[in-house]
């Protein structure tokens, strides 16, 4: 569990779709150990999903820029290839259904992936491809095998999608939203499957979610993001139970009170900006209910306060003087 696997410095992205360049990720680090699951949250467009496809090298669009270090470290590799870094990486999105090819049958889309990555004939593709399916919790394999994605449920299509994901034997599994799209008892089964990887394979995980309660559930830390920073870093529990960040505590706040069915909840006051209209300083201040006159000038860096908490906020910084 002490082994650092992934160590992430100074991540920055940037998108020049529109001519200027926007940065998305801003200055993000972060480590990942053997084993662990660490959890990405934040609002809807603050940088989550980039960041994962960052890491596992998949953002290949040329208006996009990526910068600072991202170093995958295991007993084997230090500093390891590219080819062998995205064999030990693997992603799995949002839709599982959308990431099927709807024409082919789970057999014919399993034993060509495994054919391709790990060199083996028909055969011994099969008695893979058999082997991942149980992995992922099915008892009648051949039955999934025989099906095409139209006949798998959101969630039997997401479960299918981990065990591609997991056919080169990866260290780091990073699941995008795995259960956006599903109800509660495939969400629940599909969270089990992945918890059970997690513990046979001692996989490490980045699970990026809105689910503020299956986030609770399966990781050990948490990273807080807004508008592609990180504001505040801890233990799950530690940072669900006393956010620090007035961000990090209104996000909690109203997620737990939506789950509760309350909504007598104020939402958080103004709006998201865009990323080409950041403001100077702390980017959540135009929202925060106590903010200072500080905080619109100089932007707080993400520091640590305790062992296992790191945050970025005037608040913490021993700056947040004169009123706004
Ligand atoms: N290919 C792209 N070109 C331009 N901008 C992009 C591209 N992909 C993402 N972005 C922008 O990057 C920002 C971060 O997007 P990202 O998808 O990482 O957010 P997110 O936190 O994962 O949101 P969600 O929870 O809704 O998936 C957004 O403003 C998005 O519009």
């Amino acid at each position: 569990m002490d082994s650092v696997l992934l160590d992430v410095r100074g991540l920055n992205i940037s998108f020049s779709g529109t001519g200027r360049d926007v940065r998305v990720v801003r200055d993000l680090s972060l480590q990942l150990k053997k084993g662990e699951c660490l959890g990405l949250v934040g609002e809807s467009g603050c940088g989550k999903t980039v960041t994962g496809l960052a890491v596992a090298g998949a953002l290949k669009y040329p208006e996009c820029k990526v910068e600072g270090s991202i170093r995958f470290l295991s007993d084997r590799y230090n500093k390891a290839p590219h080819n062998i870094k995205r064999k030990r990486i693997a992603m799995v999105y949002q839709e599982g259904m959308a990431a099927l090819n709807p024409v082919l049958t789970v057999k014919k889309q399993m034993t060509e992936l495994i054919r391709f990555h790990c060199r083996l004939s028909s055969g011994d593709a099969l008695v893979r491809a058999r082997q991942l399916l149980q992995r992922v919790g099915f008892n009648d394999v051949d039955d999934i095998l025989r099906r095409f994605p139209g006949e798998l449920s959101g969630g039997m299509a997401q479960r299918v999608c981990l065990a591609m994901a997991l056919c080169c034997e990866p260290e780091i599994l990073i699941a995008d939203e795995p259960t956006t799209a599903l109800d509660t008892i495939n969400s629940a089964i599909v969270m089990k499957a992945l918890a059970v990887l997690k513990k046979e394979m001692d996989l490490a995980v980045i699970l990026i979610s809105h689910d503020l309660a299956a986030v609770a559930q399966s990781c050990d830390r948490l990273l807080v993001m807004y508008m592609g920073k990180v504001v505040e870093e801890g233990s799950t529990w530690e940072l669900l139970s006393t956010p620090l960040h007035p961000y990090s505590r209104r996000l909690i706040e109203t997620f737990f009170a939506l789950e509760e069915g309350r909504h007598d909840i104020e939402p958080i006051r103004g709006q998201v900006p865009g990323y080409h209209e950041l403001p100077m300083g702390c980017a959540f201040y135009p929202r925060c209910e106590e903010a200072s006159e500080n905080c619109s000038i100089y932007e707080p860096e993400l520091l640590k306060i305790s062992e296992n908490r790191k945050v970025a906020c005037h608040l913490y910084s021993g700056r947040n003087k004169g009123a706004l």
